[in-house]
């Protein structure tokens, strides 16, 4: 085995002095400062403030021209800060704001002042790290440009000589722009989404396009991510509940749209079988108008989507009792004569109840007109390549947790009980918690992806589980009390009670035992999303004396009431973690004209004492393995 090892080693190196030259060049970069880690969750479709937050590296860009340019005043540092988010824009604005020369000479100057940036930004790189952040059109030139802005004078002429005949030919706006997407990269070197990028908002389709674009990513899955996988891996429940809260949102241009999935036939049924009803009106965020018919047909096909998900899960509970879900079956708790319903012992009236499709003698039966619509559906769901490609994606670079660089992300909870101990979920025998139970999930979620066509398996049940069940590690709720909602008044029945996971996560002691059972060293910390924190009513997103971090600020417009802001994200650099909170994001015509940003305060986390560096990361220790074995390899080179 070794031998063979060590023989492919071999064939990626010309010659014995090429295996010297890596094990110099891989040593040299473990000895850099580690790059900067950008945390985001809960982003729920915004796509145009997560957009602002990835441009302007929740503040990492201004901090980084404060650093070099301490001369500037925070006026001529705004301005530059725009030029570096929005290029395109800023460019087009001066462009008609200033006559043609003067709009050149703020093309020189600027570019001066982006290639001193970039030169700073990328000094904590390796060269061709940095090469890499220019794009390949502009590359050799703007290496060029960049080693030559400070060089003496004799080199002036040359550097000025380059820079007039790209303005010549026109090309410095075009050359700004890709500087300034350098500088970008350069600043950020990786972003941690901590799951929930579908529902509520409008544009979840834009962000995974922009994720897709980006070199280093990770994602988390949230709640609200894994019910959309669960539709690609045949679960018309999940289906209805997608359909159900796109509804709500008034975002069934998403499915149409983004995704181009018919949605016809269900709109005919819902238009045949309901009647809008006040609970179901939907939700629309301030300034957003839809027409009284738009709202009736969202109403109405809100209403359908939940008695249908409401058989359909009435079904799963039967089939998995192992799930612990007979008290949700509630369609079998209702007295159809009396529109009363049992919970718990206790009864309660039900208002607006409409269930025109239902059967009191078997509540969860679908007529043979709904078995051939939700066929439809689904076919529909599948064929949409663009929702494919995007769930592909979510499975390729997500995880139901990950342990990096010293640190744990997740985005709900570990399922704890009341006195701490994890909390076990059973199933075929076996009693899983802690990290195992959410290796089981995990390993639960890709089964279930792999075969789509089984569409009521274990597999895909269990994401259903994921989404409502008690020990879901992404809901970390007691149960999911979506019907109540709609059509109880009594709003004790609405009560989601919180696992004790997030009391007893205030507590350092939780902390490391959690980082222990993974395996990991007690110094790091957990960054949860998921439960928004009410800064408004004196929650604080640091928790466990720093320990546990919370970045859910509520970038999802409809929770800003109740968070106050709209948003946190984290940074970690070699310096140490800093916890950055936003106000709400206006417009990009604001934020280039006004120079408006979003970044409110920003918190230091934890401060480490010693610069980190590459060596310390995850990267940097599988670097140190590497060179180990070219250095094995390096002294019995002519053995193999
Ligand atoms: O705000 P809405 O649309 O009523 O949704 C409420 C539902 O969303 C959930 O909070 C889950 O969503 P989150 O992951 O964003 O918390 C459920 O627990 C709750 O029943
Ligand atoms: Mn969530």
């Amino acid at each position: 085995m070794d031998e063979k090892y060590y023989k492919l080693l071999k064939e990626q190196f010309v010659s014995k002095e090429a295996v010297l030259t890596e094990i110099i060049n891989l040593s040299a970069i473990c000895e850099l400062p580690k790059g900067t880690e950008h945390f985001v969750s809960d982003l729920h479709g915004e796509y145009d403030a997560f957009n602002h937050v990835l441009r302007n590296g929740s503040g990492s860009i201004k901090e980084k021209l404060r650093e070099c340019f301490p001369d500037l005043d925070p006026t001529e540092i705004s301005e530059l800060a725009t030029l570096i988010y929005y290029p395109e824009e800023k460019l087009a604005s001066k462009e008609s704001q200033l006559s043609q020369d003067a709009f050149a000479y703020y093309c020189r100057e600027n570019l001066i002042f982006l290639l001193k940036l970039a030169r700073f930004a990328g000094k904590k790189y390796t060269r061709s790290k940095v090469r890499k952040a220019f794009p390949e059109k502009f590359r050799y030139i703007l290496e060029e440009l960049k080693h030559e802005v400070e060089s003496s004078s004799e080199k002036q002429a040359y550097f000025d000589s380059i820079i007039e005949k790209l303005q010549h030919l026109g090309e410095l706006p075009n050359l700004i722009i890709a500087l300034a997407d350098s500088v970008r990269r350069l600043t950020v070197d990786h972003l941690h989404v901590v799951g929930d990028i579908y529902d509520r908002g409008p544009y979840p389709d834009k962000i995974i396009d922009r994720l897709i674009s980006m070199p280093s990513v990770d994602i988390q899955w949230g709640n609200h991510d894994i019910i959309w996988m669960a539709v690609l891996a045949g679960s018309s429940l999940a289906m209805m509940n997608v359909i159900r809260i796109s509804s709500r949102y008034g975002n069934l241009d998403i499915l149409e749209d983004s995704y181009g999935i018919n949605l016809r036939p269900l709109i005919e049924y819902a238009e045949r079988y309901y009647e809008p009803s006040p609970a179901f009106a939907p939700r629309l965020t301030e300034g957003e108008y839809l027409s009284q018919e738009e709202c009736d047909l969202l109403n109405k096909l809100q209403q359908a989507t939940a008695i249908l998900q409401f058989k359909l899960e009435s079904q799963l509970i039967a089939r998995r009792p192992e799930f612990h879900l007979a008290e949700r079956d509630v369609l079998h708790f209702i007295n159809y004569e009396e529109n009363r319903i049992e919970l718990k012992g206790k009864f309660y009236d039900l208002k607006e109840f409409q269930a025109p499709t239902i059967n009191p003698d078997e509540p969860e039966e679908l007529t043979d007109e709904e078995k051939i619509l939700l066929k439809k559906l689904l076919k529909n769901f599948k064929a949409s390549q663009k929702l494919k490609q995007h769930i592909d994606f979510l499975l390729e670079k997500g995880s139901m947790y990950l342990s990096y660089n010293g640190n744990l992300l997740i985005h709900g909870c570990l399922p704890l009980h009341e006195n701490g101990d994890f909390k076990c979920f059973r199933l075929e025998g076996e009693a899983y918690s802690g990290r195992e139970l959410l290796d089981l999930f995990e390993y639960h979620v890709r089964k279930s992806l792999a075969h789509p066509d089984r569409e009521e398996d274990l597999s895909t049940d269990l994401l259903w589980y994921l989404w409502v069940g008690e020990s879901s590690s992404l809901f970390g709720k007691e149960a999911m009390t979506t019907f109540e909602r709609y059509y109880i008044a009594d709003k004790a029945t609405h009560v989601e009670k919180k696992n004790p996971y997030y009391q007893l996560r205030e507590n350092p002691e939780t902390i490391s035992r959690i980082l222990k059972n993974f395996g990991m060293d007690e110094k790091g910390h957990i960054i949860n999303g998921h439960t928004p924190v009410k800064e408004r009513k004196g929650e604080a997103p640091i928790k466990a004396g720093g320990k546990l971090i919370v970045i859910d600020g509520g970038f999802s417009k409809p929770y800003q009431k109740e968070t106050g802001i709209a948003g946190y994200t984290l940074l970690y650099n070699s310096y140490g973690m800093q916890l950055a909170a936003h106000e709400p994001f206006k417009t990009i015509k604001a934020a280039v004209e006004e120079g408006s940003d979003i970044v409110s305060v920003k918190r230091l986390v934890d401060r480490v004492e010693k610069r980190t560096c590459v060596k310390d990361t995850n990267i940097g220790k599988e670097f140190l393995k590497t060179i180990e074995d070219l250095e094995y390899l390096f002294e019995n080179y002519e053995k193999y």
